[in-house]
Parts: C-alpha cells; sequence; structure tokens
C-alpha cells in the first residue's frame, strides 16, 4: 500500500503547538481526510439536491424507504458513564477561562463548543484543543489580565463533551495534497486522538454533540468516521458516544433513522432551537409567503411548528431509551443590573418548566449563573431518577404537516424587528471575526445560529418583497436600498468609531442582500480570516 499523502501545516506554530500537531496525530488527520473526504462532499451535495427539489415546490414528509426502522423494535445503547444524568448542561467556547469556569459550574455537562459559540480561527482550533487536554490531566489554569487565578475544583466536573465543527466547513491550516481538511474531521479528530484514552483512564469517555446534520446518511458518516477512529486507535467499539443535535428542518423528518445509524454511539437527541429556525427560514427563503415567519424575537417555543419539532423528539429518544436534551434561552443574566438579572432567570425558570414537564431529561444553559434554575427545576421534576426516560408519551402523535405548519407562528413582522435583525447581525459579524464567536448583545446570547435567523430573515423578507409594520402604520416595503440605509444607521449608532463595523457591515450585507443565498454566513467570514 502506498503511504498516505501528509498534512501540511500552514498555520502558526505558536507555543505548545507541537504538542497537538504531533506527527502521529496528523496521520491520523490524513487517514480520517482519505477514507471520509469524498463522501462528506457527495453529502453536501445531496443537501444542495433536495433544497433544490423544497424551492421546486416539493415538501419534506418521513421516508417511505425507512419505515421498516420506525416501526420496528430497537433500542439505543445503555447510557455511557458520566452521560447518565444530564439535567443541566452548560455551553461555551474553549479558551482557557471559560474551560474552567464551565467545569465548576456545578452543570452535569459541558459542552465544549467549537462550533455555534466559537469562531474557527486557528489560534482557538488548536488552543482549545490544549486546552481540553489539559482539563482532562487537570492541569489547566488561568491567569487574567487583572490577576484573577482560575483553577479547577478538586471534586466532580462536568462530564466533557465536545462539539465539532459541521460538516460543511473546511479547515484551511491543514492541507492534504492541497486540499483543505475537513474542520469536523479535524475537531474531531485531535480530540479523540490526544483525549480519547485519557478520558477513559479516568472513567469517563471521548464524547461529542453533532450539529447541523441534515439527514441519517450524514449519521451513518458519523458513525463510519467512529468505527474507523476506535479500530485505528484500539479504542473498543461503542465507547464513543455522541448526541445529535436535530436543528435542520429536514433532519426532523428522520429523528428515528439517525438514533438508529448511531445506536451503538448514540447519547440521545437534543433539540437545537436557533438553527432549527435558522433552517426553516434557509430551506423555505424561495417559497412566498406561506412559509414567512414574524421577527425573530416573536418566534416563542409555543408556536405549533416547533412545538411539534419539540414534542416529537422526546417522543423518539424515550421510545427509543435515548435522552432527549432541551435548548437555550437566549436570555443572558448580569451581575450588574438586577432587572435585567430578574427577567433573565424568571424567562429562563419559564423555559426549562416547559422543558422539563415535556418530557426532557435535561437542558442547556449559556451561563454558570443558570445553573442552579436549570437543576432547581429538573430536580423538581426527576426527584431522585437520573432523567425520564421511563416516560413514553406514546399519546404524542405528530404530521409531517404540523411540523410544516410555519404559517400559524403568530407575531407581526415590524421595522424595530428588521433593524434589530440588522443591527445585531452586524455587531455579530464583527465580534465573530474578531475571533469572539458568543457574545451578549442587548442581554441576549447571540452565536453563530441566532446570527444566521437574523440575516437569513432580512433575506427572505427582501426577496418576497414583504411590508413590515411600522410605528406610523404605513408599513415599509423592505427593499435593498432600505436594508442598507438601516445597516448605515444602526452602526452610527454603536459605541465607538463607526469605521470599526465597516468590515462586519460589508459581509452582513453581502450575506443577507445578494441575489444568490449563501449557504452560511460562516463560510465568506472565514475566508476573510488570516
Ligand atoms: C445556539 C447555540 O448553539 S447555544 C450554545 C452556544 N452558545 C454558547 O455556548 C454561549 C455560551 N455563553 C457565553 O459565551 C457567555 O455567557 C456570553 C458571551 C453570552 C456572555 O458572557 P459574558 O459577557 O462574559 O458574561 P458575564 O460577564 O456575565 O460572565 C460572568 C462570568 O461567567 C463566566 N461565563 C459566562 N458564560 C460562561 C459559560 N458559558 N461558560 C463558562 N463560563 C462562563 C464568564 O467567563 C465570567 O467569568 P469571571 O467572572 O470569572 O470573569
Ligand atoms: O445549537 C443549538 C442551536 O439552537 O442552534
Ligand atoms: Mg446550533
Amino acid at each position: 500500500m502506498s503511504p498516505l499523502a501528509e498534512v501540511e501545516v500552514t498555520g502558526a506554530r505558536h507555543d505548545r503547538y507541537e504538542e497537538i500537531l504531533t506527527p502521529e496525530a496528523l496521520g491520523f488527520l490524513a487517514e480520517l481526510h482519505h477514507a471520509f473526504e469524498s463522501r462528506r462532499r457527495e453529502l453536501l451535495a445531496l443537501r444542495v439536491e433536495r433544497e433544490t427539489a423544497l424551492a421546486r415546490g416539493e415538501l419534506f414528509d418521513f421516508l417511505p424507504g425507512t419505515a421498516p426502522i420506525r416501526d420496528g423494535e430497537w433500542r439505543v445503547a445503555e447510557p455511557a458513564p458520566g452521560l447518565v444524568d444530564r439535567r443541566v448542561e452548560i455551553t461555551g467556547p474553549t479558551d482557557a477561562k471559560m474551560t474552567i469556569n464551565a467545569l465548576n459550574s456545578g452543570a452535569r455537562v459541558w459542552l465544549a463548543d467549537l462550533e455555534d459559540a466559537n469562531t474557527p480561527a486557528w489560534e482557538n482550533v488548536i488552543e482549545g484543543q490544549l486546552n481540553l487536554r489539559d482539563a482532562i490531566d487537570r492541569t489547566l489554569v488561568f491567569t487574567s489580565p487583572a490577576g484573577k487565578r482560575y483553577t479547577l475544583d478538586e471534586g466532580d466536573l462536568a462530564t466533557i463533551v465536545v462539539r465539532p465543527r459541521g460538516w460543511h466547513l473546511t479547515e484551511k491550516h491543514l492541507l492534504v495534497d492541497g486540499e483543505r481538511l475537513a474542520g469536523a474531521l479535524v475537531d474531531f479528530g485531535l480530540y479523540f486522538f490526544h483525549c480519547a484514552r485519557r478520558q477513559l483512564d479516568r472513567g469517563s469517555g471521548p464524547y461529542f454533540y453533532l450539529p447541523k446534520l441534515e439527514s441519517h446518511l450524514e449519521a451513518r458518516l458519523w458513525n463510519d468516521v467512529f468505527l474507523f477512529a476506535q479500530e485505528r486507535l484500539g479504542i473498543p467499539r461503542g465507547t464513543i458516544r455522541a448526541t445529535v443535535l436535530i436543528e435542520t428542518f429536514p433532519a426532523a423528518f428522520e429523528m428515528e433513522e439517525i438514533l438508529h445509524e448511531l445506536r451503538e454511539h448514540s447519547a440521545g437527541l437534543n433539540a437545537g432551537r436557533w438553527d432549527y429556525m435558522f433552517s426553516v427560514v434557509k430551506k423555505f427563503r424561495a417559497r412566498g409567503t406561506d412559509f414567512l415567519l414574524p421577527d425573530r424575537n416573536a418566534v416563542t417555543m409555543t408556536a405549533p411548528f416547533i412545538r411539534a419539532y419539540t414534542e416529537l423528539l422526546v417522543r423518539t429518544c424515550h421510545k427509543r431509551g435515548a435522552h432527549a436534551i432541551g435548548g437555550m434561552a437566549a436570555f443572558i443574566p448580569s451581575r450588574r443590573d438586577p432587572r435585567v438579572n430578574e427577567t433573565a432567570l424568571a424567562k429562563v425558570r419559564e423555559d426549562k418548566t416547559r422543558e422539563a414537564g415535556d418530557g426532557f431529561d435535561g437542558s442547556w444553559v449559556a451561563h454558570p449563573d443558570l445553573v442552579p434554575i436549570c437543576r432547581e427545576v429538573f430536580d423538581a421534576q426527576l426527584g431522585e431518577r437520573p432523567h425520564q426516560l421511563d416516560r413514553v408519551r406514546a399519546e404524542v402523535t405528530v404530521t409531517a404537516a404540523q411540523l410544516l405548519d410555519v404559517r400559524s407562528t403568530p407575531g407581526a413582522r415590524t421595522e424595530a424587528g428588521l433593524r434589530a435583525n440588522i443591527s445585531v447581525g452586524i455587531q455579530y459579524l464583527a465580534s465573530w471575526m474578531a475571533g469572539t464567536g458568543a457574545v451578549a448583545i442587548n442581554n441576549l446570547m447571540e452565536d453563530a445560529a441566532t446570527a444566521e435567523i437574523s440575516r437569513s430573515q432580512v433575506w427572505q423578507w427582501l426577496h418576497n418583497n414583504v411590508t413590515v409594520d411600522t410605528d406610523g402604520g404605513a408599513g415599509l416595503r423592505v427593499t435593498r436600498e432600505l436594508v442598507e440605509r438601516i445597516a448605515h444607521e444602526e452602526t452610527t449608532k454603536l459605541d465607538g468609531d463607526p469605521a470599526r463595523y465597516d468590515a462586519a457591515r460589508a459581509l452582513f450585507l453581502e450575506v443577507a442582500v445578494a441575489d444568490e443565498f449563501v449557504d452560511f454566513l460562516t463560510l465568506p467570514a472565514y475566508e476573510r480570516m488570516p
């Protein structure tokens, strides 16, 4: 057999990077690339095919060909160590301070985010891996510029679950034969290579959250990656566990099939509400007014199409013995403003209470100050039980028509909503391009998923000639000129030199008004990064 081409590293090699970029680890990435890159590309092409069919007027439905899987008797693997009780999961990026704060937060699980909350700048990619490895070794420390020292607690820490990039992103600093590696395989591969054995030795395991899947075939690809990686590194089959985010509209029709593909590695499903909304806007952007959502902030978890999706998710998971994990309420507490804090705590309590009552086994929070509320709500629901997998919810039936019922979402499309979308989108992109992928804006958490809703909604309103309500009552037709004017006005309202937003505004306009819809805003944003 001819030797595999080597991985070329074009990114800087800062202090300690060679600990992650070892020849053996790079060799493993090359093997993953050779084994799976062509299938990754085929599956991305399949996404485009399905989207084109949708634009022609077709609709999604449950797949006729996989009915035997939906009707069959099977269950996913028993929960792995550290993933039995998941009542509170904190999410966040993997810089050293956040890593320590998240692991010490009292949450059962930490979603170590290399995805929605992360800019995949080279430094974030490699230093995130170093921080994860040091955290598992319990050697991670951090000293803030003000001199505050952060260390890991002595006792139990949250279980680490890593979320790699989605299948669509590439890593431009790692090349094989001049071709970029897939971001997903880089994030997965480096973590698995360096930390799988370490995690096993500590009684835990290599655990993952898998984002933005659009079909069970994409889940099959992940499963094959897991089988390959375990075999290659001599890790027992079935050690990896993965929770799949159901956060694209097509995936909502394939929940059972996704669990089935991954069944020996499955740790359940999560309701990724923000990307789900983005996906609905994106998939139906060219389908006229039947699929228009109201202002982003008016779409709540009680909208009929969202309710249908979360109900189906819980029912599907529990039927198969899998955890159902709730999503993110975007309200961020404040240690400085008691009024903001009170609102955030009340909103999060309401959200988690609904999820616990619906049967979810745990849920996400974005901030350590929200851990106690989520815990309290799920404690009240679960009592002594670690989860509520025994609540099968056989009474729930969800039809394709209910999942497709975007039209019944209450709420208006307003000029204020349009302005908020534009302003938040520009501010977020400025932060993303500066290397920070999660940020609080107007006391709400903004990350790649929420920013995608903002920009795709502007695109949809513009390309469907929507008229938004105005305070004066006359209404305002969304045009390219209007969006450009508001983008200019909103950036001049922001603190500091408006020129600081020039690059972000230009990018926002590119992804919000261009005739051709850009699939993910992070694609052009990444090309602008060094
Ligand atoms: C759609 C989705 O995918 S949701 C999941 C992806 N999104 C996320 O994970 C967002 C996670 N959350 C965050 O990144 C942050 O909470 C933000 C950016 C929203 C707000 O952060 P900040 O402005 O720093 O909040 P704040 O100043 O109140 O933080 C207080 C302390 O809590 C820490 N903290 C805040 N959020 C987190 C977190 N998620 N994990 C760990 N520590 C955190 C801060 O580091 C800070 O620590 P310090 O007191 O030691 O300095
Ligand atoms: O990843 C989570 C989401 O809501 O998107
Ligand atoms: Mg998401």
